[in-house]
């Protein structure tokens, strides 16, 4: 499924964030959307998502995602928000479950192959033994891994994540980003909000770099867009950089070149 994203502009107020924002996704693709803390990120997601009234138009296989209803968008594009909190005692195994509602007919609860999916989903995250748990007594990276797992049952043909690996430890960071690299492998279409440029350049087949203007600054193939330049230029605190070696970005006094 393509999605093509044209134009958005929004802002809070009077407050501008983004300003004529556009690129496609392409099935098969995983893509990274990178920048600084504050410069609109989620609200992109969120406007992308129809969840804020916005300037310019998202396309879907050809169709205004306007013109869909709010069903018709869940079935088709899955959503990880960066942070959730449950104003009900939910389950882990019913939040979950939730990812399967948009595929529910009418009245109907879960079927059993709902559950079932579902069982094999949480299995997969590494929560088979929580799935009882109440979700807002879980830490903050099991919190983040049921709402992957909650996106994986929904089983859609575009995802949308939020910083899915900010939460968690290193091994589970490396199961995320090769799910998800799996997935764009399987036709799916990915986009990843991150904020490791080396996270971008190991396992992304190309990113968006949104600068501190709510324009995109660049876009491409991350080992010409994840240049010591771009990650001078956004994070000048940091210092010199050198993405000498291995192809990672170092500081270029830890490696050495500074
Ligand atoms: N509901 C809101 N009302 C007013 N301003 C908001 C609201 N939500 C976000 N903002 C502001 O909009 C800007 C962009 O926020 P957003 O959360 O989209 O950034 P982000 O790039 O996702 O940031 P981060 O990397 O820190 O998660 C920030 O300055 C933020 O303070």
């Amino acid at each position: 499924m393509t999605m093509q994203v044209s134009d958005i502009s929004f802002a809070y107020g009077s407050r501008t964030v983004l300003d004529g924002v556009g690129f496609g996704l392409r099935p098969g693709e995983l893509c990274a959307l990178f920048g600084p803390n504050g410069t609109g990120k989620s609200t992109l997601y969120r406007c992308i998502l129809g969840h804020l009234r916005h300037q310019g138009r998202v396309m879907l296989d050809g169709t205004d995602l306007t013109r869909l209803r709010p069903a018709q968008v869940a079935r088709r594009v899955s959503y990880v928000p960066q942070q959730h909190s449950s104003p009900f005692p939910f389950t882990v195994r019913d939040m979950v479950l939730m990812g399967r509602t948009p595929h529910l007919g009418g009245v109907f609860g879960p079927r059993r192959s709902d559950i079932e999916h579902c069982e094999r989903v949480l299995e997969r995250v590494g929560l088979a033994g929580d799935g009882d748990r109440l979700y807002h007594t879980l830490s903050g990276g099991q919190r983040q891994l049921t709402l992957i797992a909650r996106a994986l049952a929904q089983d859609c043909n575009v995802l949308l994540l939020d910083e899915p690996t900010a939460s968690l430890d290193f091994g589970n960071q490396m199961w995320v980003w090769r799910t998800v690299q799996d997935l764009a492998r399987q036709g799916r279409t990915v986009l990843v909000c991150t904020h490791d440029p080396n996270h971008v350049r190991w396992f992304c087949d190309r990113v968006l770099a949104l600068g501190r203007n709510g324009k995109l600054l660049a876009e491409g193939a991350p080992s010409t867009v994840i240049t010591a330049e771009l990650v001078g230029n956004l994070y000048p605190g940091v210092g010199a950089v050198t993405t000498a070696g291995h192809g990672a970005v170092v500081p270029a006094d830890v490696a050495g070149v500074g």
